[in-house]
């Protein structure tokens, strides 16, 4: 072994810290692409509006432009004097006594600003009669009162939502630098699996954590590439995985990190590549192994089901999201506990749960009692992570705890 001293037992915080260190010194490039093949990216440049939103005051409403002052006293009719609809500014002009029929969208002819619905006028060929009580500015939109020119709108490491994406469009801005996505090698490991579809022999499991990972990562906008199974041989574990961290920017194993004779990747890891840090006190999770290979960011994900949603939905995705260089938090939220929480044990648990919103808006969360990492099922009906603190914890009804939506 190069090197066999590394960080091991540390707290979920530590390991947490020492991913975004890492992270952060490896930033993916960025790239310039059409704003259409930017969506859910992280943005890698501050964007400022060039020009104003609406860039012209217009009608909110179908009607007719009026000047308000003439409108004011009460009842009175109006001669039509154009038609102004959405599309091209035809220069009109409201003089007094005068009105200029208008559709949703078309800029306001000069003189007007207000407009009157057309439901409630009356109309006798030029002659519009303007009901009493109309509002000064009724139903007008106002250039720059969405967005004036040189507002700042987005920053880097935002997540490029499709409502930012579609603002970005409206200003007239048509490419965006963006963070490269990261490739993605996944990997499962054990003589015991067999995809989904063969038969098994006794002892022999079916592969479910391959679609896990997958699953996972394409729901975070990655193209994941699902290498060979893994068997439990040092010699064809370090072939493979030396191949894959020769070319992709992470490579994501899973099983073969604890204790077992068969967990080979810790030691390879230790001798050709780097380790950050083996085992984090979290449950699930704990074998957790962090380092790179080649040109690669490693990840060892313990290999019950259960370990591999727990340790990718915290520490996994966050390396992802800071190689992107996303700034902007995942969203996480607080609820009280339906359900006690004994835990004994010191290190940080994610256990599975359920939130609902009770009659009085608040949030509450109900811890499932099937806590076993082996327990997908389980862990698939649930919605959230509830994180129960580090050290022994007694956590009665109602208490107040974090939740991490899947
Ligand atoms: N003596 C010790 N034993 C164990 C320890 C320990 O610290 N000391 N840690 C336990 C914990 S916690 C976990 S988590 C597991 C993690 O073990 P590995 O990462 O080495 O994973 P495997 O042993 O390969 O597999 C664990 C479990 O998961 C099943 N598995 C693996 N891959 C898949 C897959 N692709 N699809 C479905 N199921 C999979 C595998 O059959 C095992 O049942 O170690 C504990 N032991
Ligand atoms: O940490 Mo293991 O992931 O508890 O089952």
């Amino acid at each position: 072994m190069r090197d066999n001293t590394f960080p091991t037992q540390l707290t979920f915080d530590e390991a947490r810290s020492i991913v975004d260190t890492i992270a952060a010194a490896n930033r993916l490039p960025t790239e310039r692409l059409a704003i259409a093949r930017t969506h859910q990216r992280i943005l890698a440049q501050d964007v400022i509006a060039p020009m104003p939103l609406p860039p012209f005051d217009n009608s909110a409403m179908d009607g007719y432009a009026v000047r308000h002052a003439d409108v004011a006293a009460g009842e009175t009719t109006l001669r039509l004097v154009g038609e102004q609809f959405a599309g091209r500014a035809l220069g009109l002009r409201v003089g007094e006594g005068e009105c200029v029929r208008i559709t949703t969208g078309a800029p306001m002819p000069e003189g007007a600003d207000t407009v009157v619905i057309r439901e409630v006028v009356r109309v006798d060929g030029e002659n519009i009669a303007i009901p009493a009580g109309i509002r000064a500015h009724a139903n007008v939109r106002r250039a720059g009162e969405d967005v004036r020119t040189g507002d700042a709108i987005l920053a880097p490491g935002q997540v490029l939502t499709p409502a930012r994406v579609a603002t970005t469009a409206s200003l007239g801005i048509d490419q965006l630098t963006v963070s490269a996505r990261p490739t993605v090698a996944v990997f499962t490991t054990g003589d015991e699996l067999v995809p989904p579809g063969m038969p098994l022999d006794p002892g022999q499991i079916h592969d479910s954590n391959r679609e896990l990972l997958m699953g996972l990562l394409r729901a975070d906008g990655l193209e994941p590439t699902a290498w060979p199974t893994l068997p439990d041989d040092p010699v064809r574990i370090e072939s493979m995985l030396r191949d894959a961290a020769s070319s992709f920017d992470v490579v994501i194993t899973c099983g073969a990190v604890s204790a077992g004779e068969k967990d080979h990747v810790p030691a390879l890891l230790a001798e050709h590549g780097r380790v950050h840090f083996w085992k984090v006190r979290m449950k699930p999770g704990m074998p957790l192994l962090f380092g790179e290979l080649d040109r690669a960011r490693f990840l060892g994900l313990p290999g019950n089901p259960v370990s591999v949603f727990a340790t990718y939905a915290t520490l996994g995705r966050r390396l992802l999201d800071g190689l992107q260089g996303r700034t902007e938090p995942r969203r996480q939220f607080r609820a009280r506990l339906a359900a006690a929480i004994d835990k004994p044990h010191a290190r940080r648990e994610f256990m599975r749960g359920t939130l609902e919103a009770g009659e009085d808006g608040t949030l509450r969360v109900t811890p499932d009692a099937a806590t076993g990492s082996h327990r997908l099922r389980a862990a698939a009906m649930a919605d959230v992570l509830i994180v129960v603190p580090d050290g022994p914890q007694s956590l009665a009804v109602g208490d107040v705890v974090d939740v991490l939506p899947y």
